[in-house]
């Protein structure tokens, strides 16, 4: 554990400080409980020996001081090296997860990526300085003591030595039982996490199903799980923390038997025993600590197993030698297939999208065309064939450089609790005014700045929540006009949106194609974006089943004609039904 420790901490210099004094502390504190030896021996006598006494006297006050004096320091580093610990953790884990695929965010890891940035970074920062420098004591005082004891009756000593591997075999079993309830108990606190994340997002649903004060039965199990973990692992740990409790005060009784054997016989002075019981006492009384001390040593360690698996998740693969410049925005999937773990989500696509111009990717939900987009923003990588822009394979292409050139445009588009200013300078803090008031023209967001009463200074609210769906997918849009990137995917919002808006986001949708070096792909709802597109790629169970120009696909009476009459066919419902 402590070599892991060690070895996830980039800088330990902190850490080995503090672990140094707090050995030095022990050693010290071991020694000092010697020095009795020789002063008891000279104060217990028929004729007290004071002088004989002095000299270890004097030694014993200026090692209190010392003692003093290095806890002194001890406590500030201490301090300091849990903040450090901590904060390098984070920084690691964070440093680490923007190397990750996307893909690799699901909801179940984003709650563990959070969990690990927060609870369990400040649990090893803490728990490495509260329960390390008691653990080096714990051990490294009694071990002073044995050799000290050594000097004074070799029995006594053995019987330490004796008691030692005993007590360590059964606080071993009960550790294992420690970490076992410990991983249980953090596995349901990150359920509760996940559910208390979700029961946030889920509220409108969860209201419209008449649920919205009770809370969701998801959330109601996953705290009844973490009692029932808690009160598992008490019961668990009952008998292995009893009969360690129970090995060290037999010890302690068979200390007492010897000692006093040892006196009746003659073969100990009264002095000497009387030391070897201080001895005893403070031998064991670190090793009866440690049964307190393991259970939090042993969520440490889990906490340490955790954040490793985190960092030792594979980064997206970056070449030695990356492609920094793409020679134009043309796209091609070759013979792409991708599967989600064994589910197959794409089986041999392979379509082509010439700079200039607006693909539509159509096809029934759950036929691939989100997953084609994902592969080409590289969030993560294809099973077998290839995905090229400008010629290159993306694999072979910097990471930021694909970052720069490709802008996605969500259905469901975030935006921070910011300016409509600041939420669009996220594409280009550096942009000047009259680039940010260009971008939005294009992308017709200008008229909704206009609207808002502090214009570009209007905050957007938590998650964008005082803009529209179709208002938030024009800054989305505007962000891309003002990142310059060259292709653009776009996830045209599949739910209705009122006319005003589907008017101003087909038309940004056709703006960004107006700069002849722009590739744009769109997941298209509406016939109005199908129409429009230059080409369509329609999908259907992860294969391209037709691939034209939409005039040509239409007449031909395929997949794409009957989504096209379908989408036609709803909206025209939709009309009527208002
Ligand atoms: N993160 C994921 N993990 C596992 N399976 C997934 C994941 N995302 C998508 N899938 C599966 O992959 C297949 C293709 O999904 P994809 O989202 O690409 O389809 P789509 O055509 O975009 O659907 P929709 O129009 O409903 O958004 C589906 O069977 C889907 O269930």
């Amino acid at each position: 554990m402590i070599r892991h420790l060690f070895q996830l901490c980039p800088q330990p210099r902190l850490l080995i400080r503090l672990s140094a004094l707090h050995a030095v502390l022990a050693v010290l504190q071991g020694l000092l409980l010697a020095l009795l030896i020789p002063i008891l021996d000279a104060v217990l006598r028929p004729q007290p020996d004071f002088a004989a006494a002095t000299p270890w006297l004097i030694a014993g006050g200026a090692g209190l001081v010392v003692y003093a004096a290095l806890t002194a320091i001890a406590t500030p580093v201490g301090f300091a090296a849990s903040m450090d610990l901590a904060a390098q953790l984070r920084h690691r884990a964070i440093d680490h997860a923007t190397t990750l695929p996307l893909g690799w965010f699901t909801a179940e890891h984003k709650t563990r990526l959070a969990r690990t940035v927060t609870a369990d970074a400040s649990n090893i920062g803490q728990l490495a300085v509260t329960i390390g420098a008691p653990a080096i004591i714990s051990t490294l005082v009694p071990a002073t003591i044995v050799v000290v004891t050594f000097a004074v009756d070799w029995r006594m000593a053995l019987l330490f030595l004796a008691l030692a591997p005993i007590a360590f075999l059964t606080l071993r079993r009960a550790a294992r039982i420690a970490a076992i309830a410990d991983a249980e108990l953090d596995a349901a606190a990150t359920e509760i996490a996940g559910r208390a994340i979700e029961l946030g997002q889920a509220q409108p649903v969860l209201r419209a199903a008449g649920h919205g004060t009770t809370g969701s039965a998801r959330m109601r199990a996953a705290l009844d799980e973490h009692r029932a973990s808690y009160r598992r692992g008490l019961r668990r740990s009952l008998v292995p923390d009893l009969t360690y409790t129970a090995v060290v005060m037999a010890g302690f009784v068979a200390v007492l038997a010897l000692g006093a054997h040892l006196m009746l016989s003659g073969e100990l002075e009264v002095a000497e025993a009387v030391a070897l019981l201080v001895l005893a006492v403070r031998f064991l009384e670190p090793l009866g600590g440690l049964i307190e001390l393991i259970g939090a040593l042993r969520a440490m360690d889990n906490a340490i197993v955790r954040v490793r698996a985190l960092l030792d998740t594979p980064a997206l693969p970056v070449r030695a030698q990356p492609v920094h410049e793409l020679a134009d925005a043309a796209i091609e999937l070759s013979g792409v297939t991708y599967a989600y773990g064994d589910r197959p989500a794409l089986s041999d696509v392979s379509f082509r999208c010439e700079p200039g111009t607006t693909t539509a990717l159509v096809g029934p939900s759950g036929s691939g065309k989100t997953t084609v987009t994902r592969l080409i923003a590289r969030f993560f990588d294809v099973g077998q064939g290839s995905v090229r822009i400008g010629g290159v394979d993306v694999r072979d292409v910097d990471p930021a450089v694909l970052l720069e050139d490709v802008a996605i445009v969500f259905q469901d588009v975030y935006l921070f609790d910011d300016t409509i200013e600041e939420n669009l300078r996220l594409a280009r803090p550096d942009a000047s005014w009259e680039e940010l008031e260009q971008a939005a023209r294009a992308a017709r967001l200008d008229e909704v700045v206009e609207r808002l009463p502090d214009g570009w200074r209007t905050r957007v609210g938590e998650a964008g929540a005082q803009l529209s769906g179709g208002e938030r997918q024009r800054v989305s849009i505007a962000r891309a006009f003002l990142k310059r990137a060259r292709i653009v995917l776009i996830d045209e919002a599949g739910s209705a949106l009122d006319p005003e808006n589907e008017a101003a986001v087909s038309e940004a949708i056709a703006n960004l194609t107006r700069d002849r070096r722009r590739t744009v792909i769109v997941i298209a709802h509406r016939p109005a974006t199908l129409a429009a597109a230059d080409r369509v790629a329609a999908l259907d169970r992860g294969r391209v089943t037709e691939t034209g120009t939409p005039a040509d696909l239409r007449r031909s009476g395929g997949t794409f004609a009957r989504l096209y009459d379908q989408y036609d066919h709803a909206r025209s419902w939709r009309i009527t039904a208002r």
